[in-house]
């Protein structure tokens, strides 16, 4: 078989693990990036991409979201987390079918991949669905059933069953672009027996855990009223805790659960957006970064946040930091990006495969189009002309696994119209079976 290649050229690489910048060329082979130089030769490559005026950024990742849920964006606006999911979410999700969240995947990928990101890590229902949109839409995810069992013992076999049938029917899936992780919802849904056979599982399987910790304040205070331990002290506790596990949210630490991260640890998954929407507070990110705990950012779902642009994500993200501490150096714009990329991949143990520029490394690759109004004079460092100034709409190309997913704009394996009108389907059926 012949190799596939493709040649971006002319281009300003700048790669997110050392902040070097090289004005010059990449080679794609098949699903890996093959060469980087000033210049190499266009002869025998199967495809040119002109990357003038463009940089060329690793794809982003995004660590933690709820893909299906865009179905219900705008849905439950303007509420705490506590009457967005029990009073609205909640009673929404239990019409969920399996197309619904084969739509509602299709729907978030195409928002995904026309804002740069190749990799996004998933807590859901009707997993196997989402993994067909990820197969067809050509993206790269993590996906983890959402097992929920509030201390009820058939449906906490019910839901080990259903994350291992996930795991064995999808890990590997799609030319190894789907891995599959185990998600216990949280420490206030998932029991104790819940919590430890998930931890054995893990270690069993060899895989990570995705769950939401230390989301709100109440969340805390249920936590010391349940067993007089904060969330991290409690899992921290039982023996759950591991470099394998990635928290969402982690809005509420004490220096104690710090602590208890660093030593286990722990990979975190910022979600500013949701945290400000939903009004869940603001997380330690500066600290937790000093104390060299690896962060990565998320987007969570579309209805608490409302896009999937990871572009705006990390730029509030930074803003949150310097307003927060009155610090205009903190998360500086090479930190979010690199919380973007390499640090997201790391926090889905990807980082041998994805997050960085480098030969031999998957070529999930995007280019962002400097010419455009809101991005020029280019005064600026790039990582401040990206964070600062950018934002989703500027990215051009999006390429995962060596495939073109968009080009100029232009995407390649979805049917955009057809998929929003499915979704403004879905959702209008949706609305009236909870009447
Ligand atoms: C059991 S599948 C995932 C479950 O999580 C819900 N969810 C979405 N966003 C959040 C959040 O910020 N905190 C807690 N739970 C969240 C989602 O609606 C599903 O029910
Ligand atoms: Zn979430």
């Amino acid at each position: 078989m012949t190799d596939n290649t493709i040649l971006i050229k002319d281009t300003l690489i700048l790669n997110p693990s050392d902040f070097k910048e090289i004005k010059g060329s990449l080679l794609i082979k098949n699903d890996k990036i093959a060469e980087i130089d000033t210049d190499i030769d266009e002869s025998n490559v199967d495809k040119v991409i002109d990357g003038k005026g463009k940089i060329l950024l690793p794809g982003f990742v995004n660590t933690h979201t709820h893909l299906s849920m865009t179905l219900f964006r705008g849905l439950a606006d303007d509420l705490s987390l506590d009457s967005w999911l029990n009073d609205n979410i909640w009673p929404m999700e239990a019409n969920l079918t399996s197309e619904y969240c084969y739509i509602g995947a299709l729907l978030g990928a195409i928002e995904l991949i026309k804002s740069g990101t190749t990799t996004f890590s998933d807590m859901y229902f009707y997993m196997e669905d989402v993994a067909k949109a990820v197969e067809e839409s050509g993206i790269r995810a993590v996906l983890s059933y959402g097992m929920i069992d509030f201390g009820d013992d058939e449906k906490r076999e019910h839901e080990i069953k259903e994350n291992i049938a996930l795991f064995e029917k999808c890990n590997g899936m799609a030319d190894g672009r789907i891995k599959v992780f185990f998600g216990p919802h949280s420490p206030y849904t998932a029991s104790k027996d819940l919590l430890e056979d998930v931890r054995w599982l893990a270690n069993e399987y060899n895989t990570g855990i995705h769950i939401h910790v230390s989301e709100t304040q109440k969340e805390i205070n249920d936590s010391l009223e349940a067993h007089d331990l904060r969330p991290f002290e409690y899992l921290d506790s039982i023996g759950f805790l591991g470099p394998d596990v990635v928290a969402a949210h982690s809005v509420w630490l004490s220096h104690n659960e710090i602590e208890i991260i660093k030593r286990n640890n722990v990979k975190i998954s910022h979600n500013p957006c949701s945290n400000m929407k939903l009004a869940s507070g603001i997380a330690p990110i500066q600290d937790l970064i000093t104390n060299d705990i690896c962060v990565g950012i998320g987007t969570d779902g579309a209805s608490s946040n409302n896009n999937l642009d990871l572009i705006e994500e990390l730029r509030t993200a930074s803003l949150l930091q310097k307003v927060n501490l009155l610090n205009p150096k903190a998360l500086t714009s090479n930190e979010a990006l690199a919380m973007g990329t390499i640090r997201g991949a790391e926090v889905l143990g990807l980082e041998q495969e994805i997050g960085s520029i480098e030969v031999g490394k998957k070529a999930d690759l995007i280019l962002i189009d400097t010419n455009n109004a809101n991005m020029v004079p280019d005064s600026s460092a790039t990582s401040s002309n990206i964070i600062y100034s950018a934002n989703g709409y500027n990215v051009d190309t999006t390429i995962c696994n060596g495939k073109i997913l968009m080009e100029n704009k232009k995407l390649t394996t979805l049917d955009e119209e057809e998929i929003y009108k499915k979704a403004r389907k879905a959702i209008e059926e949706l609305k009236e079976a909870r009447k």
